[in-house]
């Protein structure tokens, strides 16, 4: 029997859903440092344990793979993780992965297409958007969006606020603001 040295599992105190673009990467960062509290983001986090860019990934071992991967970051992260914790744009495809997102405070941060495209449109960094930005994001988006409503506790809309802004919106939807 071992006694409780480390305290209880820790949980994230926000965790960002969304599309790519959203700005969960840009946002959840700035957020922890507001915070003061530690970020993680799980597309990182598979970056530095394969040793090789996401693109690579889908490239080598495709999407499924990739999911597999993701899946597991996601859950490491979700029950050991104690700030603020940013998720690639799919991992709400999992089913397992929306479970265990059930009952944390998970912010949907919201955009159009028009703002999406013109946010990731000019990197090579996303496989999923490579050949048709525009067309790409709607249909990933058909797919998606109720997966992101079902998950998350409030919806951020992200397209005419900046990184700052998105960040405040988040802390009041919370209801995190110390004042
Ligand atoms: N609120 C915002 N306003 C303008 N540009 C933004 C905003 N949030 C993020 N960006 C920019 O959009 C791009 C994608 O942001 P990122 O944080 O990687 O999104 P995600 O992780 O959701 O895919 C980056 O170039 C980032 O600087
Ligand atoms: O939406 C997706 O399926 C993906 C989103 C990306 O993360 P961001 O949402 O942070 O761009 C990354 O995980 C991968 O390219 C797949
Ligand atoms: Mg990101």
């Amino acid at each position: 029997m071992s006694g409780p040295l480390t305290g209880p599992p820790a949980c994230p105190l926000v965790v960002l859903v969304g599309p790519m673009g959203s700005g969960k990467s840009t946002v959840g960062e700035l957020l922890a440092g507001r915070l003061g509290v530690p970020y993680r983001d799980t597309d990182a986090d598979i970056v530095a344990a394969e040793g090789r860019e996401i693109s690579e990934i889908f490239v080598s071992d495709g999407e499924d793979r990739f999911r597999e991967l993701e899946r597991a970051a996601v859950r490491a992260a979700v029950t050991g993780h104690g700030g603020v914790l940013s998720l690639g744009g799919g991992a709400i495809l999992d089913e397992s992965t929306r479970a265990l997102l059930s009952g944390l405070p998970v912010v949907y941060l919201s955009l159009e297409v028009d703002e999406a495209v013109r946010r990731t449109g000019l990197n090579q960094a996303r496989p999923l958007l490579a050949v048709n930005p525009r067309r790409q994001w709607r249909e990933l988006m058909d797919a998606r969006r109720h997966l992101y409503t079902e998950v998350a506790r409030a919806v951020v809309a992200t397209d005419e606020r900046t990184p700052d802004e998105v960040a405040d919106a988040i802390l009041d939807a919370l209801e995190l603001r110390d004042e």
